[in-house]
């Protein structure tokens, strides 16, 4: 449904405060004196070692993400939430890992074809995913709307659930069939209480429309070697690893940091003749090690957005899909959002991620994340925004 102008003047002039737009407080601060004492745990130094770990002698446990948002003063129906999205995360990370995933990427291949008549044609993973989230989000109790990339409307849920969810429920589900690492990506903000008034499909669509500074959390979660939940509540950003042997995510990079500057860049430079101008020179430069970082960067792309954002949050540099081709609702303001929770950057090529007000549901545009310096000096090139989107076949 188009939004009248009306409506989206509503959005850009609500009056709740952005929840993201200051600068967030160094992260270490604001973890909880239990998670502090982890943070130490994941460092190799016994010197860092808390007395109390001295005294015992022994490491205390690292937190579950739900102890971690407990003991952070996370509110109940937030934590509710999220239970429900890491579980279906963790059936998610047994769906791309079971036996079955081949036959159903090459479903999705042929049109679904080849299916005996008395059996229903397999579902697509990322359609399997996307129905995991709805449901467990259904059951959950705090939902009001979802909305999903795999879904052309967003889906109203309950009148008075407090959250709206958006996801990209399956991302690189194009390269499963040889099992490259996927992702789901998730936000969450609150349920506009003032739109209530509005006709079902205006309020779902404008309460999915809101604007990035409004996320009240976002995440990913990595389904690769080890599958990996990263979560922002807006008071930096952490990482929990699921413990197979009890199910659990456990914090394994508490309030991680973007590198200020990498060595690293990611893109598929297949495309370098669409590119303009100024993203050619961008990558010949710091290629050759004559940019404002005097080292010769080296390119990794697993054309997996979020295996190319997990590998860019912990080791820097910058990754990004030049063309009109993510999405900014489910994508590019989540992974945005958790760069700024990690002292990097999400930009378009020339604005802020977050600040860009969505229009369209599945807007696309170009995404460019990662280490503050490097991308300052990439938008310093200014002409980075790749034009020319011919629709490429692999
Ligand atoms: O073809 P490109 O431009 O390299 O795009 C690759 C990107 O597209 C994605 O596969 C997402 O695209 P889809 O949502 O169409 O699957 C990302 O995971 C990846 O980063």
């Amino acid at each position: 449904m188009p939004l009248s102008s009306p409506s989206l003047h509503l959005l850009r002039h609500h009056p709740l405060p952005p929840t993201s737009n200051r600068p967030p407080p160094h992260p270490r601060l604001l973890l909880p004196a239990f998670a502090r004492r982890r943070a130490f745990v994941c460092q190799p130094l016994a010197a860092a070692a808390t007395d109390d770990m001295a005294a015992t002698g022994a490491a205390a446990s690292p937190p579950t993400l739900l102890e971690h948002m407990g003991q952070a003063g996370a509110a109940a129906d937030l934590t509710v939430l999220v239970a429900h999205i890491q579980s279906a995360c963790k059936r998610i990370a047994a769906l791309v890992a079971s036996p079955g995933n081949a036959e159903l990427s090459r479903a999705k291949a042929a049109g679904g074809g080849g299916v005996a008549a008395d059996r229903d044609a397999p579902k697509p993973l990322d359609e399997l995913s996307n129905d995991i989230i709805l449901s467990s989000l259904k059951s959950s109790g705090k939902v009001a709307v979802l909305a999903s990339e795999e879904n052309d409307l967003p889906t109203w849920i309950s009148d008075d659930g407090p959250y709206v969810v958006v996801t990209d429920p399956l991302d690189g589900s194009r390269n499963i069939e040889v099992s490259i690492p996927t992702g789901t990506i998730f936000g969450i903000y609150n349920r506009l209480v003032e739109l209530d008034h509005l006709p079902l499909e205006e309020r779902a669509q404008l309460n999915s429309l809101q604007s990035g500074t409004r996320l009240v959390a976002a995440g990913y979660v990595l389904y690769s070697s080890a599958t990996i939940l990263c979560i922002s509540f807006g008071a930096g950003t952490h990482a929990f690893t699921l413990d197979w042997s009890t199910g659990e995510f456990i914090l394994t990079h508490p309030s991680l940091q973007i590198p200020p500057r990498g060595q690293i860049y990611s893109v598929n430079d297949a495309r370098y003749f669409d590119w303009p101008e100024g993203l050619r020179k961008y990558i010949d430069t710091i290629r050759q090690g004559k940019g404002q970082h005097p080292k010769k960067y080296s390119a990794r792309y697993v054309c997996s957005l979020v295996a190319d954002f997990h590998r860019t949050l912990i080791y820097g540099g910058v990754a990004m899909n030049p063309r009109d081709h993510l999405r900014l609702v489910y994508e590019a303001n989540p992974l945005s959002f958790l760069a700024e929770q990690a002292a990097g950057r999400g930009s378009d090529g020339k604005n802020r991620i977050l600040s860009i007000q969505p229009e369209k549901l599945h807007q696309r545009l170009p995404l460019f994340l990662g280490s503050m310096e490097d991308m300052l000096e990439l938008e310093s090139y200014g002409d980075v925004q790749q034009k020319v989107n011919p629709g490429y076949e692999v």
